[in-house]
């Protein structure tokens, strides 16, 4: 009997002792939890998508976008359709397409009116902009734009060039998410959620930005690193003769593997998941990686892809490593994925205080 009470006894003197620690713990924890600031930084190669993750954070926990920063985005998306439109013509040279006779003045009369206006769309160069969007030898180029500069969102936007050429314009959430602005420096952006701050570091991805991130290697709690899916049958903008796909392995090898971060935890984003799916049935994945034995469909493609990343990672037991396929313009999908990162990392931190 009396060996049964003291039995109880040892029971109950164990979960009190339990929940006091568990109490200190919170106490220590909360505590700890002013001034906690914890750094992601997303690194990749040029036009893979990382800007663009911001920018969905942004919306997503900062407010979005203010008026100044519309006004901004409604300059990029004029100047970005008269470039659209010259490399569109461009290249149809290249490719020797021709336009019909009428749609050739009109051309004659885009060039003519750009003199004077070379970074605002006025109605009369939309309508030439129009005009020649809707030939089908333009058409028709648009579909090689991989051998060119041209970006995916071209069409997006041409489409809408009356609505981009009116004087009161503002750019709504996709026109934002779909406008390219080449990040140059360093952009962070900072937010606050729950008690935590969260400072995520995005820099250019262009290879004379490269330089320069190694200024921001310190202090890292989490390293992005963003892969566009569709650049395996792109060039580099910046060298016309380079895969952008043999970059980003190249970059994310020497990355991965350098002494600051072969320890840090990972995420890679495989990202453009929808240009990628329309692409893969049209362009085979062999064309540019010989040693690919698969079906040319997005599963199987986006595995490879995957494996060939992974593959090049040094292993340490020390880190861990998680993947997404995403699209970068999906504002609920990116959202998901930043707080399964925020909650990991919440994890993390706890664990590494107690
Ligand atoms: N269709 C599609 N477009 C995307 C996706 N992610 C990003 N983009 C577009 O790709 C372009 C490049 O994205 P950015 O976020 O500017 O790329 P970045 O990595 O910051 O490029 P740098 O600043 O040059 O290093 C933008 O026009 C985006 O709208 C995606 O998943 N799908
Ligand atoms: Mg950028």
């Amino acid at each position: 009997m009396g060996n049964k009470r003291s039995k109880k006894d040892r029971k109950k003197r164990k979960i009190e002792t339990k929940k006091n620690l568990s109490i200190e713990k919170q106490l220590k924890f909360e505590q700890n939890q002013e001034d906690i600031e914890l750094k992601m930084l997303l690194l990749g190669t040029g036009d893979s998508g990382k800007s663009t993750f911001v920018k969905q954070m942004k919306i997503c926990y900062s407010g979005g976008f203010s008026t100044s920063e519309k006004n901004l985005y409604t300059c990029v998306i004029q100047i970005n359709c008269l470039n659209y439109t010259k490399e569109l013509l461009r290249s149809m040279n290249v490719l020797d397409l021709n336009l019909s006779k009428e749609k050739a003045e009109d051309k004659k009369i885009f060039f003519k009116l750009i003199q004077t206006s070379p970074r605002k769309i006025s109605p009369k160069i939309a309508d030439s902009i129009k005009s020649l969007w809707e030939d089908p030898s333009m058409k028709e180029c648009f579909k090689h734009r991989n051998k060119f500069q041209l970006p995916a969102s071209t069409g997006y936007f041409l489409d809408k060039i009356h609505q981009i050429a009116d004087k009161n314009y503002k750019p709504n959430k996709t026109d934002i998410l779909n406008c390219r602005i080449p990040t140059t420096g360093v952009k962070e952006l900072s937010i606050e959620i729950q008690g935590y701050t969260w400072k995520l570091v995005d820099v250019g991805g262009q290879r004379s930005e490269r330089r320069k991130w190694v200024h921001h290697f310190d202090d890292v709690d989490l390293l992005i690193f963003v892969i566009a899916l569709d650049g395996y049958s792109q060039k580099l903008f910046e060298n016309n003769n380079i895969n952008r796909m043999h970059e980003s392995l190249e970059v994310f090898d020497q990355i991965t593997n350098n002494d600051y971060f072969k320890k840090k935890d990972l995420v890679i984003l495989f990202n453009k998941i929808d240009i990628f799916q329309q692409k893969i049935a049209k362009v085979p994945i062999k064309n540019t990686f010989p040693e690919y034995k698969g079906q040319d469909n997005y599963e199987e493609g986006k595995e490879f892809f995957k494996q060939k990343f992974l593959n090049s990672i040094k292993k340490s037991n020390k880190r861990s490593i998680s993947t997404y396929f995403t699209c970068g313009t999906e504002t609920n999908t990116m959202k998901s994925v930043f707080e399964n990162m925020r909650k990991t990392l919440i994890q993390k931190y706890i664990n590494s205080i107690f």
